[in-house]
């Protein structure tokens, strides 16, 4: 373990937007996008999933195309810039909100590591009933931005990500990833995590390098 983790710096100087290369402010929601906003995303993801995997006849999907045009129509007068959404921001829902992340619980998010749970969706899916290849990428570089958001250290962005497929990873099942911040060297943060099974079982781990982005740098 480091020495900068033994001293647990945690998030104290993140908000610091200086820091952050040239990211736009990005901070957590207050409310989570109020009352609803947590129901909206859940339905949303629920058609992802029914999208891949129902067959309905073609009088059923000419009125699924209707609502579903509808709704753009609802919602796309409310486009805003990246950083005034709730999704994504909203810290209290799962995968904080955003369509395109796992939609996983955060248990633990301190500066010795952040560890979620949840289920890889049918949405997920590749093929026979396992996750996606892709997809495990996609946990492990947000875990990863988390991660290195929890240890204190600025917006930085991944240089490399190696992902060491164990066993195949199942949908529908409840899954853990944790991860930690191994080591630091200059703008460097090396970082590592595991996604098991609810028996301990490896399914996949992974190890990254993220960096700290300069000052102006996208
Ligand atoms: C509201 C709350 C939100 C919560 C949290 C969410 C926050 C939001 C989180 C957002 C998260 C967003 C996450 C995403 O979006 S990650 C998106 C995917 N990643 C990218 O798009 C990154 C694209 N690449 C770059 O931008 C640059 O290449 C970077 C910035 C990575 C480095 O280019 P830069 O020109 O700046 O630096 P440098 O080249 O001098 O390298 C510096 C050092 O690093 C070493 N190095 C570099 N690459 C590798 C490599 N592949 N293997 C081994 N080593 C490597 C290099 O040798 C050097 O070491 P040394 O020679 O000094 O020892």
């Amino acid at each position: 373990m480091s020495e900068r983790v033994e001293r647990g710096r945690g998030r104290g100087d993140v908000d610091d937007y200086e820091q952050h290369g040239g990211f736009p402010v990005y901070r957590a929601t207050e409310d989570d996008g109020g009352p609803d906003f947590g129901r909206l995303v859940e339905a949303l993801r629920t058609i992802q999933d029914l999208g891949v995997s129902t067959a309905p006849p073609p009088d059923v999907v000419r009125r699924a195309a209707e609502q579903a045009e509808a709704l753009v129509a609802l919602l796309e007068p409310h486009r805003v810039p990246e950083g005034q959404q709730p999704g994504g921001r909203s810290m209290g829902l799962p995968g904080r909100g955003s369509l395109l992340m796992m939609p996983w619980t955060v248990e633990k998010f301190d500066a010795t590591g952040v560890r979620s749970t949840g289920v890889f969706r049918r949405f997920h899916m590749g093929g026979n009933g396992a996750a996606h290849g892709g997809t495990l990428p996609l946990l492990f570089d947000d875990l990863f931005g988390m991660i290195t958001h929890a240890y204190g250290r600025p917006i930085s962005r991944t240089g490399y990500l190696h992902v060491n497929y164990r066993k195949i990873t199942p949908i529908d099942t409840r899954l853990t990833v944790e991860g930690q911040v191994d080591r630091v060297d200059g703008r460097k943060t090396f970082v590592s995590a595991r996604l098991v099974d609810a028996e301990g079982t490896l399914l996949a781990d992974c190890e990254a390098l993220m960096v700290v982005l300069l000052p102006g740098q996208p």
